[in-house]
């Protein structure tokens, strides 16, 4: 088996999969490396984990310190994705490609390589960011900006009274009219930042790909944009395809 890691800014998505066949064995999200350990040694008495690879926009020093302790504790050797100005048929387009973050780079990878098309890649996380693929596998370059939960910590940390119950937020926003709570006015602001956002890529895709171009759609927080990118391709797993693509282990 296979153990596969997505170590973003907040979360650490996980999953364990059996290489040969390509089946799903187990999935989770963990919010420390203490949890994702205890996760997988649950897992690990019952199948057998011995070799995984792993994409990680964290430190270097907090990459090495995650594959040190999969190895000493779970006996797992982890491969870890790379920066490359090129794979699978699409090329990096920043100017240094070790600087594109590599989540963006393996979500393209693995939007490209199911399309073979044009392709914009939104991945709302930490972060929201944007990315343009042409037909021909060209990645135009993209957009960052704050994703959800920054933009309500932000709110929360330079302002004296916006305080509200974290539990509330999904209730909030199943109405999106003009708050009369601290917690709807934020919620619902920051969600309607979120979704103009969205907007301004569709456009801007139409202007720098053209009019034939597939649109994915990944991220912790991609079903709160699901309603209003109606034609998108919705792959929670879009990082992991790319990771493969990536990493492969014979
Ligand atoms: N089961 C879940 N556990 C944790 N966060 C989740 C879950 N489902 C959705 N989310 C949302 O996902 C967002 C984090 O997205 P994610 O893609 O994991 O970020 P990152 O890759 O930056 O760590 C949070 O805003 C959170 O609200
Ligand atoms: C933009 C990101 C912070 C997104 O991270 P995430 O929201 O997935 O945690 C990450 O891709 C990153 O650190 N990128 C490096 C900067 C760049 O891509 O230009
Ligand atoms: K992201």
């Amino acid at each position: 088996m296979i153990v596969e890691l997505d170590c973003g800014n907040s979360f650490i998505k996980w999953r364990v999969v059996d290489g040969a066949k390509s089946v799903i064995c187990s999935m989770g999200i963990a919010a420390s490396n203490e949890e994702l350990i205890s996760a997988l040694d649950e897992i690990g008495r019952t199948i057998s984990l011995r070799r995984g690879r792993l994409v990680s926009v964290r430190s270097d020093e907090e990459t090495a310190q995650l594959r040190e302790l999969l190895a000493q504790n779970l006996g797992v050797e982890v491969q870890c994705a790379q920066p490359a100005r090129a794979l699978a048929g699409i090329r990096n387009g920043y100017d240094d490609f070790s600087a594109l973050g590599l989540d963006r780079w393996l979500a393209m990878v693995g939007a490209y390589s199911l399309a073979r098309k044009a392709c914009l890649v939104l991945d709302l996380g930490t972060a929201v960011t944007s990315d343009f693929v042409s037909a021909d596998g060209v990645h135009q370059g993209g957009y960052i900006c704050p994703g959800l939960p920054l933009l309500r910590s932000q709110l929360r940390e330079h302002t004296r009274r916006i305080r509200y119950n974290d539990a509330m937020v999904k209730e909030v926003i199943k109405d999106m009219g003009p708050g009369r709570a601290t917690a709807e006015a934020v919620e619902r602001g920051c969600l309607l930042m979120l979704r103009g956002f969205m907007d301004a890529q569709l456009a801007l895709a139409t202007e720098y790909l053209g009019d034939d171009f597939d649109v994915f759609v990944t991220g912790g927080d991609a079903a709160l944009v699901k309603e209003m990118l109606s034609g998108a391709r919705f792959v929670p797993d879009l990082i992991f395809i790319g990771l493969a693509i990536a990493c492969p282990i014979p």
